[in-house]
Order: structure tokens, then sequence, then C-alpha cells
């Protein structure tokens, strides 16, 4: 690893990024000895450092720019005119340094609809073995097993690959009461959610190395175990302005021969690919860099004064994210939580309590559930399902129309999850300020498949100059009506025992937001991004405005891929953090021929 010393060298495979992708990418490729491979990372390498690898420090490192990119959205029109932050992962192991830990993986359908828009190869099967070659399963042993009794299945878990996964040891009362109220509702309690079936509730495993209980993610996992390859070289502090290509004659695909990348102090610098460059700076950052290497949509070029090489209209098209609400509730008797992390002094035992493999700093995300809208309720689901279906613009852009069969099928399969909510252990709502001694649970409601289209586009040749992001959140009504529904279940189950006993009152937005339109504007000032933005650069057929063909080469080019979750066409029901290893595992079997 180090900072100037490549210039103008040559390597078989240039990775713009060193995230989760990226890592995980450039260790698989370099197994092989003959292979040389440079990574460019804009972000420092931040190894070891303890805001990264001690857990329980949720957004304990948000806005800091040696961790967080902190984008911002464009105003939103339909969100009353906020511009949204965006906190997304800025060094070695990108956003897998700053998640949230929740190991999680969608159902099969899902993963299935990505092949039937035109992607063969890319379904369940293919998901669960690539996964499985990403992780290593620990089963949880006593004591861990006894706070948090459980079942698994150990054939849908990989064994020996390079992500740590376990169950955090760090017992949670709310977990208890949450799953405990959905059970009495009459939702099943699922043994094992990684099978390809994550209807129902159940208890998530987390990124979590329990040798020592710190964060397993793309550097520690990947990286820091072949570090001294001497075929793989790792620069950081180098941010890339654009690829560099042959000039074309006619129609001719464009041929990658390098990259410019800048230096921190402004310097610019150059690398060359003898095989291929590889593109994983992310959903946010890889429209820029196509766009201002003169891939993409023409108006969208000529407006920074780019010319362009080659045509692609999808490129920052079809942007899908994951938005989430919290509703948050003080707890009975105040049992332990996040909240009393507040304390200096209650935080710094927990540091050293994390040390010895104890305390609450071991804390998980875990109560997870996932259930359709006819089961929130059956009447307002089937009124919105039609609504929806009637208010879908079919042809106005090529390729959504197809998208939107496949969201509607799936809104109609009533065993298919369109709600998640999530406990989380601790006040996570900002409306409210937390009262010292008591504890909270906050009921995070996230839209997994939403109906709106956003874009992300360059906005000026500057590459520190971010991207224009623009959501376009709650365009189509559908996804804030889902929201609505999300609301009023979790109020519902808030009366549900034993969740009802365990709580002494809703603290936000609090019992006197009643009127759905006091929800609705609830929902529209307080919504946040979930960090799982998706389709900026989708793998679709090239006239259904893709990106990226199924061997994950952008379109008209000879040796430009994409590697990253910006190429998922169609969001899952899952956070994103294993869905961009196995897109890693997958791209490296490609690359290698292996497939
Ligand atoms: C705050 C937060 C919480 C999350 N919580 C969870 C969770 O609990 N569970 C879960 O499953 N998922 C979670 N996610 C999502 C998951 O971590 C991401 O979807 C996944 O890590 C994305 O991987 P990626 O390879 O696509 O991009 P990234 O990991 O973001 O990698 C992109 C890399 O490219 C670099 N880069 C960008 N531009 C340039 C450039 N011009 N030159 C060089 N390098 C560049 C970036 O610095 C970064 O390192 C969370 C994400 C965030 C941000």
């Amino acid at each position: 690893m180090g900072s100037t010393s490549i210039d103008d060298s040559e390597f078989d495979f240039v990775i713009i990024g060193g995230g989760t992708a990226g890592l995980a990418l450039a260790s698989r490729l370099t197994e092989d000895k003959a292979v040389t491979v440079v990574v460019l990372e804009a972000g420092e390498a931040n190894i070891g450092a303890p805001e990264i690898l001690v857990p329980g420090q949720f957004g304990g490192s948000f806005m800091n720019p040696k961790f967080d990119w902190a984008f911002t959205t464009v105003k939103q029109k339909f969100s009353n005119d906020r511009e949204l932050v965006w906190n997304r992962g800025k060094g070695l192991g990108g956003s897998s340094a700053l998640n949230f830990y929740a190991w999680t993986k969608p159902p099969a359908e899902d993963v299935d609809a990505i092949e039937k828009l035109g992607n063969p190869g890319w379904n369940w099967a293919e998901y669960i073995k690539y996964s499985k070659r990403s992780e290593t399963f620990h089963p949880p042993t006593s004591p861990s097993l006894d706070a948090v009794p459980q079942e698994w299945d150990a054939s849908l878990r990989g064994s020996s690959g390079p992500i740590q996964t376990t169950i955090p040891f760090h017992h949670h009362t709310i977990d208890d009461m949450f799953l405990g109220a959905m059970g009495n509702l009459g939702f099943e309690r699922l043994k094992d959610p990684y099978g390809g079936n994550i209807t129902g509730t159940w208890i998530a495993n987390a990124n979590l190395d329990p040798k020592d209980w710190t964060r397993s993610y793309a550097t520690t996992g990947y990286f820091l175990p072949v570090r001294d390859r001497p075929n793989l070289t790792v620069l950081t502090e180098a941010t890339v302005a654009r690829i560099v290509f042959d000039d074309a004659e006619g129609d001719a695909p464009l041929t990658a021969r390098g990259v410019e990348y800048m230096l921190k102090d402004g310097g610019k610098r150059r690398v060359n690919a003898r095989k291929e460059v590889i593109l994983s700076a992310g959903t946010v950052k890889n429209p820029q860099i196509l766009e201002l290497s003169g891939i993409g949509r023409p108006e969208v070029l000529s407006k920074i004064g780019v010319e362009t090489k080659l045509e692609l209209m999808g490129v920052g098209e079809n942007v899908q994210e994951h938005s989430f609400i919290g509703m948050s509730y003080e707890l009975a008797g105040s049992p332990p939580t996040h909240d009393l992390m507040r304390d200096p002094e209650y935080a710094a035992e927990a540091r050293k309590l994390h040390a010895q493999g104890l305390g609450p700093q071991g804390v998980g995300i875990t109560g997870f559930s996932y259930f359709p809208l006819s089961s929130a309720n059956p009447q307002e689901a089937v009124r919105l399902i039609d609504g929806v279906a009637a208010s879908l613009p079919q042809d106005k852009v090529p390729g959504l129309k197809e998208q939107f069969e496949l969201q509607m099928a799936a809104l109609r399969d009533e065993k298919l999850p369109d709600l998640e909510l999530v406990g989380f252990p601790g006040l996570m709502t900002a409306l409210t300020a937390p009262e010292p001694g008591k504890t909270y649970v906050t009921m995070l409601s996230v839209l997994n498949h939403p109906f709106s289209r956003g874009t992300i586009h360059a906005k000026s040749t500057d590459p520190f100059d971010n991207p224009e992001i623009d959501p376009h959140y709650f365009e189509n009504d559908f996804d804030l009506e889902n929201l609505v529904q999300h609301f009023k279940f979790t109020r519902k189950l808030a009366q549900t025992e034993p969740f009802k006993s365990g709580v002494v009152v809703e603290t936000c937005p609090g019992p006197g937001c009643t009127s759905d339109e006091a929800i609705r504007d609830y929902i529209k000032n307080t919504h946040t991004t979930t960090w799982h933005t998706v389709g900026s650069c989708s793998m679709l057929p090239k006239e259904k405005q893709g990106v990226v063909d199924p061997e994950l080469k952008v379109y008209g080019t000879t040796n430009l891929r994409i590697v990253d979750i910006s190429i998922i066409p169609l969001h899952i029901a899952a956070h994103t953090h294993a869905t961009a290893y196995v897109i890693a595992e997958k791209a490296a079997d490609i690359i290698r021929g292996r497939k």
C-alpha cells in the first residue's frame, strides 16, 4: 500500500474503488499469481481504526470525512423540499466499514426477478453458491446461545469464506417484545431466514468475528490476509477522475487503456490497464466516473462540457433506494439498550468489557420481520395495489414496464414481503431528545421495493465535486402510502402483548399524530436513506436502458466492467452488504472464465 509510486505503470486489472466489492474482487483475482491488480481508493486506509472495528457505535463516524462521503440529495419535492444526507463509506472497505452489521439475504424470488429481466445466471441458486463462498458462519455457543436461544440450518451457510458471521451475543429485551407480539399477531417465527424465504420473524446474524467481537468487513476479510501478495497493489487517497480509452473508429467498441486519478494535493496521475478496468466505486460515484469519461446520456455530458464517446442512456438512471422511518417508544423498567452509551462512564465500562468479549458493545440489530402488505391490512392492500397498478407510467421509460410487472406480481403474492420492520435497541428518531436514565426502542419501517425511480449524474467535470443525487422519493404515491401502512401496523404491534406492557409511551411522533395527513407529514419530514441504493448502472438489456450485460461488461466497450451493487436492476428485500460480496465473487469467476 502506498501513495505515488505507481505512476504510468501497467497492471492487468485496474480496480476503481477499494470498497466492499472492489476489495473482494481484488483478493479473488490475485489468487492467480500470474495476474497483477491495482486498486485505487479515494479514501484513507483506516486499518485498525476503532471507529470501524468496535461494534455498537451505529452511526458514530457519520459526517467524519475519514469514513463518510456524507453526500446530499437535491431538494425532494415530495418530502417537503428536504435535502437528505446520504452517508456512504469512504476509505478501504467502503460502506462495509460503516454499516450496521445486519447480515441479511433476499428472498429467492427477488434474485430470480433479476434473471427474468434478461440476465441469465443471476438467480437464487447462483446467489447462494457465491454467498456461501464469501462467509464463514460461527454457530453461537454457550453462553451466547443461552442468552439468545437459536436454531439454524448449517447447510445454508458458508464455512470457509473471508467474512465472519455469527449471532451477536447481546440479548435484547426488545427482541422478545417485538417478535413475541408479532407471534401473537400470527406471524411465523423462521428457523433460518438464509434459504430464500424471509417472510416471518427472525433473529439476524451480524458480520462480527466472534474471535474478538470486532467487525468483519472487506478489509479484514478479503484484503488484510492477502495484503503481502506481490501481485496486489492498493493505493489509497487516490481519487479516480476518468477512464482513458483508445480512440475508436466510428461505432467500434471502446477499449479502456487506464485511468487518471488525482492525489490529495491535486496532482494528476495515470495508471495503465493491460486487460481490464473495473469500476467498483459504488452506486453514487460510478455514474459520475462514467460521465467524466464520456459515457452516458448526451444531454448530461453536454451540460458539463464532456464530449460523448459512448451514448449509454441508462447511466445514472433507474436509481432505487430503500428508505426508512422510525417510531420510538419509551421502555418500561428501562432495560439496557444502546441509549445507555450516552453516559460516558457506562460507555467507558462497555469498551473495557468489549476487550474481554463481553458487554453491550457486542450489541447487534437482531429482531427482523418481513411480511406482505395484505397481512398488515387486507382491505387497504387491495385498494393500494389496484391503485398503483393503474398509476404506473408503463411506456415512458424503456425497461420499466418489465420491472413494474415483476413488482406487481410480488405485491400480489401473499407469500412475498412488501414490508420490513426492524427493532432498534435505542432512540433512533431525531424529533425528541432522550431523557437521562430512560431507555427506548425504535421500530424501523423500511420501504424495500420502491416504485419511484431516481437519478444520479455528474454536475461538473471536477472529480471532487459530488454528483447531483435526486432519488425522486415518493414520486410514486404508493411508496408513501406503503410507509403509512407500516406506521399503522407498528401502532397495532404496540397494542399487542408483550410489546404493549414493555413500553410506557410512544415518544416519536407521539400519540397526537393520528390523521392520515399528519402521518404522511411525519413520514415526509423524517424518512431517511437506508444506505442501500442500487440501479445507477443497471444490468439490463441495452435497449431497456442497461449499462452492463450479464457478464458485467459495459455495453459498447471491450474491457470495462462494473462490479458492485450499482448493477442491481430491481431492488431486493434485503440489506445489501452480503449481496455486494455475491456480485464480487461471481464477477471473479466470470473474469477468470470459471462460471
Ligand atoms: C451507514 C450504512 C449502514 C449500512 N448498514 C448495513 C447493514 O447493516 N447491513 C447490510 O447488509 N448493509 C448495510 N449497508 C449497505 C452495505 O454496506 C452497502 O450496500 C455495500 O457495502 C456497498 O458495497 P459497494 O461495493 O457497492 O460500495 P462501497 O462499499 O461503498 O464501495 C465504493 C468504494 O469506492 C470508493 N470510491 C468512490 N469514488 C471513488 C473514486 N472516484 N476513486 C476511487 N475510489 C472511489 C469509495 O470510497 C468506496 O470505498 C449500510 C451502508 C451504510 C453506508
